[in-house]
């Protein structure tokens, strides 16, 4: 099942800068072994925003959520999910 997702990152002012400096190591890590286990094949930054936008490529909508929620930034962000199906146009799904 594919499902786009766009995910708000928000880190608090305050934070200690060596602690922010290790959570976005460790995000990128785990994002990494996700990309490499072919479960979010796609990624990219949204212009001039700490945001992403995200295709991720998961058999159910739990196993999307424990992905999400193991990643390290996790609550700092604010994750909009939409679950896609095949369009009847697309040339792809085409006979
Ligand atoms: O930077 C972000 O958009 C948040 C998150 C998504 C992948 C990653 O490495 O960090």
């Amino acid at each position: 099942m594919l499902f786009h997702v766009r995910m708000d990152v928000s880190l608090p002012h305050d934070m200690d800068p060596n602690d922010r400096a290790e959570l976005v190591r460790a995000e990128k890590e785990r994002a990494l072994e996700l990309q490499k286990l072919g479960v979010w094949p796609h990624l990219w930054r949204v212009v001039g925003q700490y945001s992403d936008i995200s295709i991720f490529d998961v058999p159910s909508n739990d196993e999307l959520h424990a992905f999400l929620s193991s990643l390290p930034l996790w609550e700092y962000m604010r994750v909009q999910v939409t679950p896609l199906a095949t369009h009847p146009s697309d040339l792809a799904a085409q006979p």
